[in-house]
């Protein structure tokens, strides 16, 4: 998992350097169209101009040629007024000599006219080549002043774009030193997580190897395991059977245990003689005789009636030890477990042993000492456990006493549930 999530983001720093590589690409590209469209704007300019220029230069050169042409026209009557003026003088000179002379002075009159109106002539056209030079050294300088202003802003736009030109490389060589750097630095991540996929991969084919060999192991001991599963059960089957019949032969023996504790009787009363207590004065035994199930006791202030006879299941001497008297207890105990109700309690009057043998002395640390209580809950838990297999048993403690006729539960912690009736909860 560490390993797909380090691949992933290798994955997307590659793309995000990628997509900045593009966007570089594009920005130069988009800068060198502009610098193309503003070179080609300019030579276009710089071309209308140059014709702007050449078409000034040629209508110059136009009228230049006409003034030329003009100058000319000028010189060349000059010349003939002089002629004229040369013939006129003649004529005069001559007038007096015939009448063709008049007619000579007549044509001198049209000529002196014609040379008027061609005076008139080349006064208007020097008037109008005068108001059309200077029209035209007007337009000359206008178009000058113009060509200067759009060449100063042609070139100081020319110089803001090889500026922003200039800075825009800047910017695409630190961006490209960056991306160099950074695709450098990328580089070395890109080859350090490739040993690290290198080095993963050669431990996952190791572990393939030898998942193969274990996986080959698992389908042996699997062989092994079924053939084995299959010799258990073959001999599992006597076992079967001899459990079922185990199991018929316990239920009968248990009714038969049963049975015999019917026989006995299903009240039984045992009396425990208590010894004489160490220390303590206490008067003579009253005690006469006593056997396994009878004993006589004497009470001497009753004359003839002193001597009194009772009968008993069965009556443990005072020197009877706490296991003795569970043995005979023990057999109810395993009764309870197979389902019969048994109530045991111990009865008799202040200081006679009744918590003795049911609980032990206090402050017993001997095992010997234990009373009814504990080794009849020893026995309950230890037969439940052996029989758990077939058997589920839930065992619950109820302590009570009786005293003065008033039931108490030994175990309650609530004062208000301690004198009976009490709930019981478990
Ligand atoms: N079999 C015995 N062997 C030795 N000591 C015994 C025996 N039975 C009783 N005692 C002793 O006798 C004393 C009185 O016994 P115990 O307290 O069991 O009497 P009790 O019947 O429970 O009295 P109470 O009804 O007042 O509670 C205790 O000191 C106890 O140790």
């Amino acid at each position: 998992m560490v390993f797909l999530k380090k691949a992933s983001k290798e994955e997307m720093e590659k793309y995000l350097m990628y997509g900045l590589q593009m966007k570089i690409q594009r920005v130069a590209c988009l800068l060198r169209k502009v610098s193309q469209e503003i070179e080609r704007r300019i030579s276009t300019q710089a071309e209308h101009l140059r014709t702007q220029s050449n078409l000034f230069k040629a209508r110059e050169e136009k009228y230049q040629s006409r003034i030329r042409v003009l100058e000319a026209i000028a010189s060349g009557n000059k010349e003939e007024s002089e002629i004229f003026a040369g013939k006129l003088q003649r004529l005069k000179v001559e007038k007096g000599k015939d009448e063709e002379k008049k007619e000579n002075e007549k044509k001198i009159i049209r000529l002196m006219k014609m040379l008027d109106d061609k005076n008139l002539v080349i006064l208007e056209l020097t008037q109008k080549l005068e108001a059309a030079k200077t029209q035209y050294e007007s337009q000359c300088s206008q178009l000058e002043k113009e060509a200067g202003d759009a060449k100063a802003e042609l070139r100081r736009k020319s110089q803001d774009y090889e500026h922003q030109s200039e800075e825009l490389r800047n910017e695409v060589k630190e961006l490209e030193t960056s991306s160099d750097s950074k695709y450098q630095e990328w580089n070395v991540k890109k080859n350090h997580l490739q040993a690290v996929i290198n080095f993963q991969f050669s431990s996952l084919q190791k572990l393939k190897l030898s998942w193969e060999s274990i996986r080959q192991d698992v389908v042996k001991e699997q062989t092994v395991y079924a053939e084995e599963c299959n010799r258990l059960g073959v001999n599992l089957k006597p076992l079967v059977h001899a459990s079922q019949n185990y199991q018929v032969i316990l239920a009968e023996n248990k009714k038969m245990f049963n049975e015999i504790l019917e026989l006995k009787g299903n009240i039984r009363v045992f009396c425990r003689i208590r010894p004489s207590l160490v220390g303590k004065k206490e008067t003579q035994s009253i005690i006469e005789d006593m056997g396994e199930t009878d004993l006589v006791v004497e009470n001497p202030s009753k004359g003839k009636d002193a001597l009194r006879s009772f009968k008993f299941n069965k009556i443990f001497g005072p020197a009877t030890t706490q296991g003795e008297v569970y043995s005979d207890i023990q057999p109810f105990v395993r009764s309870v477990l197979d389902g019969y109700n048994v109530c045991m309690f111990a009865y008799g009057q202040t200081g006679s042993g009744k918590t003795y043998t049911m609980t032990g002395p206090s402050g017993a640390t001997s095992e010997n000492l234990l009373g009814v209580n504990y080794r009849a809950l020893n026995d309950l838990f230890r037969i439940s456990t052996s029989r758990s297999s077939f058997t589920d048993y839930e065992i619950w403690v109820q302590m009570v006493e009786i005293y003065n006729e008033q039931v108490r539960d030994l175990l309650s912690t609530d004062d208000s549930q301690k004198r009976y009736p009490f709930i019981i909860s478990f």
